[in-house]
């Protein structure tokens, strides 16, 4: 079995306990900027910084890390955006890390985890995220139809996640405005930023579309390679959790975009 199959069967034992509880969070109600305009409006590279405790494939990161401490160093660095690890077992994340950096930070907030379920769609809007993320190989073509169009109906912003032209295949068919290519084989963890370059033209066939490069992101090297072929953002966790300078560390990856078009007014 892959990883990604146990974290998803790990999910499913957890939908019935989150259908008992409502989900209620103490969470300021905030209108955050929509990721899709911060990443279609910026001539630099736009950055979505991640709180990353733990993964599967490098263990523990950052443990003792303070979520709202660290979001904030993100917000005041630049940051286009903050992805939360809500995912408990495997990354070490929770629905209340969510909830706090949502009562300190402004901006588009990602909630990041496996979803499998409207009910998760439910806790990530409670929890005072604006955008969540549908990873195309943890779904069926109906269910991804479905979750994208229950999503976007409570207003929130939906990152397409794929990895291979397949489920760039099957993601383009929903018409998704926010794309991300996950450079990462969740299967076996290989890790290849040759991924976007080799999804970029087929993304970039669809204007609309606002296309992003996610994980295996270090330095501004590679930040200028997904660049270079289209991408509009990165999502970045283990390199910024990692780094003693954050600041320093995430300004390096804001590059200018060679083929920036200002088309959102
Ligand atoms: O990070 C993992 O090991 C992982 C394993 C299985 C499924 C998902 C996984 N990560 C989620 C992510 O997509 C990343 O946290 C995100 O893109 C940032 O990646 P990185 O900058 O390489 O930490």
């Amino acid at each position: 079995m892959t990883i990604l199959q146990t974290i998803l069967e790990h999910k499913e034992t957890l939908i019935p306990e989150l259908l008992a509880n409502k989900p209620k969070f103490d969470v300021q109600p905030k209108v955050r900027p929509s990721l899709y305009d911060v990443l279609r409006k910026s001539d630099t590279l736009q950055v979505i910084s991640e709180m990353k405790r733990a993964s599967p494939s490098k263990g523990l990161i950052a443990e003792g890390t303070n979520p709202v401490e660290q979001a904030t160093k993100y917000e005041r660095a630049g940051a286009a955006c903050i992805s939360v690890l809500t995912e408990e077992k495997y990354f070490k994340g929770s629905f209340q890390d969510l909830a706090d950096i949502a009562n300190h930070v402004d901006i588009p907030l990602l909630n990041k985890d496996f979803i499998i379920h409207e009910v998760q769609i439910d806790y990530a809007k409670a929890a005072g995220a604006s955008v969540i993320l549908l990873i195309v190989a943890a779904l069926s073509d109906k269910q991804l139809k479905a979750f994208y169009q229950y999503a976007t109906a409570l207003g929130l912003d939906v990152l397409v996640e794929v990895h291979n032209e397949e489920e760039l295949d099957r993601a383009l068919a929903i018409k998704p405005k926010i794309i991300g290519v996950n450079n990462r084989d969740l299967k076996t963890f290989q890790m290849d930023l040759a991924q976007t370059e080799k999804l970029a033209e087929k993304i970039n066939a669809h204007e609309e579309i606002a296309f992003i490069s996610e994980s295996g992101i270090w330095n501004a090297e590679d930040a200028n390679r997904v660049a270079n072929v289209g991408a509009r953002g990165v999502l970045v966790g283990e390199s910024l959790m990692r780094s003693g300078n954050v600041e320093e560390a995430l300004q390096s990856l804001q590059v200018s975009l060679p083929f920036f078009v200002k088309d959102v007014k």
